[in-house]
């Protein structure tokens, strides 16, 4: 970013001008310039500072040297660069652009700089191109081409904005647009009003367009292309002043309105780029021509032509004004670049490469959210088999525990049963002692425990029943039963003896009865306490494993649902890969019309291939008649020295030339290599249009003398017509050749080229392809992994589902053994108890 150049130059005072008008009131100090009252005071609010300020005495060379010549010599090297003078009428801007004959002004200056510039630089070669336009009445005249009236102005992307139809000449140097100047001076629309005798009425654009490439040695590919806008604007006029009317009042219109418009410009490109919205450029023809200029990229310098006489302070002060906002303007100046087709070619490479990356870039995000996507919900599952196999472990940890649960159950059980046994050998002692009771003898003390057969003596039950035992207290209530029908309905036991898990809770005791312990008693009443605490407990467990077994089946439901969720989560993998899959086979189906394509195209190629061999063949052919040709003539020829025999052998020798430069061509052709350049072929054809030319006018002369001194020799004439025809045939034939060289050539440039763009397609394609295979194959892998993990979750989940049942089986078993126990036990406690009673009654003395 670079800010516009802006200096200020003040005219002489004209020689009209009374000296009470004349006397300037502005002061310049190094690049200031400030208003001072006419005893030198300054003003201190009209003081202004420039990057250069020109006084009345500086000269163009000075203003060119200062101001402009960086800007020529930046255009030189490919920066777009304007110069433009503005200011009221009469203020010298004509004077500052054009200049006198004695001091030629910016224009002319720039002209031979830019030449004597191009001399300096040897390693490019140079293309200038000239055009000459004024805006006049808002509308664009070409000034080097008349009859180029009213040109419009047109936008395109590459070339930007630019004036269609404007000549531009093409020149080799300075003194030729000198004259080209000083012909479109002649068009452009001057007129004559107060203030000015030579006023110019029309804005005039002066344009280089500088175009440079590197030389053949040169290590740069680019042509460099830049735009050297001069511009000397028609001045601001106040119409009272000027004194215009007609058709100068209508121009002085169009000048004041295009330069408000160009001030606004200005005024908006002053403004912070906060400030500033919409920048007017379209508003007038001028600030769209000049738009790179203003904020674009151009180096531009503005020089700003005030009158020192008091009578113009207002239009001073406003042009100065002018500058000040124009000083903060900034451009964006770089060289501007063409490609030729080699660096095209190689620039063309990198964006594709970039555009390729960038794609892939694009694609590879795409497939790396999918993957990511994949893998989170990967991490999702494993994480969820994790859970799952944790929570296996934890049921299998309560199984476990159930399992040693069930075993103690057992045990209790087996003590249980011990018990009864133990029970049923009571109750045999006591029919065994009520039976000895019968006998008259048989009588014996209950309460004696040495007693053998009447002694309710626990010494032959197992171990296992008197340790545990050992444990049980005796409490003064006996926990017997009225009735079995008081213990539990027949309901209640047909469903346990069904296997159904009754709720234990509703199996009913009798409250306690208060009896008189007897050894008997004591030891029945003990019986059915510790009973009645195993009942108890195992009651306890059981609702333990009855609970357990309700969380159990609550987690198999959650394991169920987790499944379902799993196989959910599955399907929609499997959808994912199905998805995927169909985008790699429409891939796949692409890559194979691309395939089909370049081979067509390579069949196309083929019998282009084979169009240079035959002309190659064509070449030599005519080569061999030539020379047979030739052979023949100096066999013929009497005179070797002779004009003609020279003619025929320089002849000889070019087209031999020519024709091994042929053959060379189109052996290059065929073997690949680019061909020789235009200019190899414009030499040839110069060339070959000379010694043409020479042989003519040579045989032309030959023919004179032929004709004056040897008229007899007419085999002479014969064969130099022959060789002549022989000549414009080779010429036809050369030329058709030509065509159809520089034919085959395109064409070749164009298989070539969409040869090369389809397999660069083709590879990208194919790397597109490959990696998509890679994030199929992943993902396939994956879901089989989660499908594996699938699978064996829900193994493990069958497994622990069996072992449920089983468990849920073995607990009924127990519950059912448990009630059928109990059943006995009650049977057994009830048989006890009504012989108790029968004792009773039989032996009241007890009592
Ligand atoms: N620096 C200068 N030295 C000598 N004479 C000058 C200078 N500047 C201007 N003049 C003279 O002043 C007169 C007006 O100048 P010029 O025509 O260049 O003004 P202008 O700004 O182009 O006016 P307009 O806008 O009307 O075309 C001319 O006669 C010119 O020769």
């Amino acid at each position: 970013m670079e800010k516009i150049c802006v200096a200020v130059r003040v005219r002489p005072p004209a020689p009209e001008v009374s000296p009470e008008n004349g006397s300037s009131l502005w002061k310049v100090e190094d690049n200031r310039i400030s208003l001072h009252k006419s005893l030198d005071t300054p003003i201190s609010t009209a003081s202004y500072a420039f990057d250069h300020v020109f006084d009345e005495r500086s000269t163009n060379a000075c203003v060119y040297e200062l101001l402009t010549k960086d800007i020529i010599h930046a255009a030189v090297e490919g920066f777009n660069g304007t110069a433009f003078a503005y200011g009221q009428t009469s203020s010298g801007k004509t004077f500052t652009m054009t200049g006198s004959e004695t001091d030629p002004g910016i224009i002319r200056r720039s002209v031979r700089d830019v030449f004597e510039r191009i001399q300096m630089i040897s390693d490019r070669e140079f293309l200038i191109r000239v055009s000459y336009m004024e805006i006049y009445n808002e509308e664009i005249n070409d000034l080097l081409a008349v009859e180029n009236q009213r040109l419009q102005i047109h936008e395109h992307l590459e070339r930007g904005v630019f004036v269609a139809g404007l000549k531009e000449e093409i020149v080799s140097d300075a003194e030729q647009i000198l004259k080209l100047l000083d012909s479109g001076e002649v068009n452009r629309h001057f007129g004559e009003t107060n203030m000015n005798v030579h006023s110019s009425r029309s804005h005039t654009i002066f344009r280089m367009v500088i175009e440079s490439r590197g030389k053949e040695n040169s290590s740069s590919d680019a042509i460099r292309v830049s735009v050297l806008n001069l511009v000397d604007l028609a001045g601001s006029e106040r119409i009272a002043k000027t004194g215009a009317g007609g058709v100068r009042l209508t121009e002085g219109k169009y000048i004041n309105k295009s330069l408000m418009i160009l001030g606004n410009v200005i005024n908006k490109l002053s403004e912070s780029a906060k400030q500033r919205a919409h920048i007017p450029y379209r508003d007038s023809k001028l600030t769209r021509i000049l738009q790179p200029a203003l904020g674009g990229n151009a180096k531009t310098c503005i020089i700003c032509t005030i009158a020192p006489e008091e009578y113009h302070i207002e239009e001073s002060k406003g042009t100065l004004q002018f500058a000040s906002r124009a000083k903060r303007i900034t451009n964006c100046a770089q060289v501007n670049e063409i490609l030729t087709d080699a660096a095209l070619l190689k620039r063309q490479k990198l964006e594709i490469e970039e555009l390729r990356m960038k794609l892939q870039g694009s694609h590879a995000e795409v497939l790396e959210q999918e993957i990511l996507k994949l893998s989170n919900q990967m991490l999702k599952y494993e994480l969820e088999c994790e859970r799952l196999k944790t929570q296996l472990e934890e049921e299998r940890r309560k199984q476990k525990e159930q399992e040693q649960c069930i075993k103690e159950q057992q045990l209790k059980i087996e003590n249980l049963n011990n018990l009864v046994t133990n029970s049923d050998f009571k109750r045999k002692q006591s029919e065994d002692y009520i039976s000895l009771r019968k006998t008259p003898d048989g009588l014996c003390n209950v309460n004696d425990s040495s007693d053998v057969l009447g002694t309710p003596c626990f010494k032959s039950a197992s171990h296992s029943f008197v340790v545990s035992r050992s444990n049980y207290s005796l409490s003064d209530f006996s926990p017997m039963v009225d009735s079995l029908g008081n213990v539990a309905d027949e309901d209640t036991w047909t469903k346990l003896n069904k296997g159904f898990v009754a709720d234990l809770d509703s199996l009913q005791f009798t409250p306690a009865m208060k009896s008189q312990p007897t050894t008997l008693t004591m030891s029945t009443t003990e019986c059915s306490r510790e009973v009645h605490k195993e009942v108890e407990d195992l009651k306890s467990q059981i609702e333990l494993l009855t609970n357990e077994k309700d969380s159990v089946q609550e987690c198999k439901v959650e394991n169920h649902k987790e499944v379902e969720d799993l196989k959910n989560q599955i399907d929609f993998l499997t959808t994912e890969k199905d998805n995927l899959q169909v985008k790699f086979d429409e891939q796949v189906l692409v890559n194979n019309k691309l395939m089909e394509e370049i081979s067509e195209l390579k069949q196309e190629m083929l019998p282009m291939r084979e169009i240079p061999k035959r002309l190659s063949e064509s070449v030599a052919n005519c080569n061999d008649v030539f020379k047979d040709v030739i052979v023949t003539m100096k066999s013929l020829m009497a005179e070797k020295e002779s004009p003609t025999a020279k003619v025929l052998f320089g002849t000889t020798d070019i087209t031999t030339s020519l024709l091994l430069t042929l053959e060379t061509q189109f052996s290059m052709i065929m073997d690949g290599q680019k061909a020789g350049s235009v200019n190899q072929w414009d030499t040839l054809r110069v060339n070959l249009k000379n010694t043409t030319t020479t042989l003519v006018s040579d045989a032309q002369a030959k023919d004179e003398i032929l004709n004056c001194h040897n008229k007899g020799q007419e085999t002479t004439a014969a064969l130099e017509e022959q060789l002549k025809s022989e000549l414009s045939i080779i010429k036809e034939r050369y030329k058709e050749l030509e065509k159809e060289l520089s034919l085959d050539k395109e064409l070749l440039g164009a298989s070539r080229e969409s040869h090369e763009r389809l397999e660069k397609e083709v590879n990208f394609l194919k790397e597109e392809r490959d990696s998509l295979d890679v994030a199929v194959s992943r993902s396939t892998q994956r879901l089989r992994v989660i499908a594996n993990d699938k699978e064996n979750a829900l193994k493990d989940l069958n497994v622990e589902v069996k072992r449920r049942k089983e468990m849920e089986e073995e607990i009924k078993q127990i519950s059912f053994a448990f009630a059928s126990r109990q059943k006995s036990l009650m049977s057994f406690h009830n048989e006890i108890k009504s012989k108790m009673q029968k004792l009773t009654t039989q032996n009241p003395k007890s009592q």
